[in-house]
């Protein structure tokens, strides 16, 4: 859903900046690499010791570059297939960071070995519901489905209550209790998002099989 109607303002507000790095000499590569490297620290070095404002902060600051690297791309005529694999492939680095370190948080001093699965689940359900959209791509079907969350929003609902959250720390009461809720949305909208992937690719490939079975036996 963000994907479909927030992309459109996001590439508004952040074409100007994108325009400036091109100028500057900067390659889209390199900002994709930034951002993700920025991503981690944000994500490791704060996350696992409980400072979730700050590391939201950090993480904020940098993973806009995903929308900024294609941006610069598409502007200077330089899209590449080589650009949209280093994308997509560090997406998947960038979101184990972030799930990672609630895990590494919860797995030490945060002490709950069940949120410690549940962050473990939202790591690992994300990255299979962006393989299968992959995997259904690479063997030539077009997986017309999105589905309940996609990781604009993994992100978003994570990060918002992650940022809040660590509000508690400077003396706000109770707010702590929005990052597990976020984890268990994460956790089950990623569960039902997989199914209805993963029910799509087997209607699309048993209507691609049925095809290419008729036509062999037609010639
Ligand atoms: C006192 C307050 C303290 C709290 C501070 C909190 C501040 C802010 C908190 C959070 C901000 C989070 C922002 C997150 C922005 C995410 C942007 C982003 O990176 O989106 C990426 C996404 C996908 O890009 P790609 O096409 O490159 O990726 C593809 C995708 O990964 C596919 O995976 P799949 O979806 O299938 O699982 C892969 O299959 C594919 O390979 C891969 O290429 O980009 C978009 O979707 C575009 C839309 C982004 C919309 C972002 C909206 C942000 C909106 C609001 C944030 C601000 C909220 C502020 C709240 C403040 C609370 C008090
Ligand atoms: N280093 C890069 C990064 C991206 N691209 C191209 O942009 C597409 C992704 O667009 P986003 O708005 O989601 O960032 C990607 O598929 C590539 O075509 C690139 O060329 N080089
Ligand atoms: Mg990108
Ligand atoms: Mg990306």
């Amino acid at each position: 859903m963000l994907n479909k109607y927030a992309r459109a303002f996001f590439t508004r507000v952040l074409t100007p900046f994108a325009a400036f790095l091109l100028r500057r000499g900067v390659s889209p590569d390199a900002v994709t690499l930034l951002g993700t490297a920025g991503v981690m620290a944000g994500a490791l070095v704060f996350f696992p010791r409980g400072e979730f404002f700050w590391g939201t902060i950090v993480i904020t600051s940098f993973v806009f570059s995903d929308l900024v690297d294609g941006n610069m791309a598409r502007q200077a005529g330089i899209s590449s297939r080589w650009g949209a694999f280093l994308d997509s492939t560090l997406d998947r680095v960038a979101d184990g960071a972030i799930f990672g370190g609630f895990a590494l948080w919860y797995a030490g001093k945060g002490d709950d070995n069940v949120l410690c699965a549940v962050a473990i689940f939202c790591l690992a359900s994300g990255q299979v519901v962006s393989y299968t959209k992959a995997r259904g791509e690479s063997i030539g079907l077009p997986v017309a489905v999105n589905g309940l969350i996609e990781r604009a929003e993994r992100l978003v609902i994570s990060l918002v209550a992650a940022g809040l959250a660590g509000l508690h720390k400077f003396g706000v009461p109770g707010i702590q209790v929005l990052l597990p809720i976020a984890l268990w949305i994460v956790a089950v909208g990623s569960l039902i998002t997989l199914v209805q992937r993963v029910v799509t690719v087997r209607r699309e490939s048993e209507e691609a099989d049925a095809a290419a079975r008729s036509s062999e036996a037609a010639s």
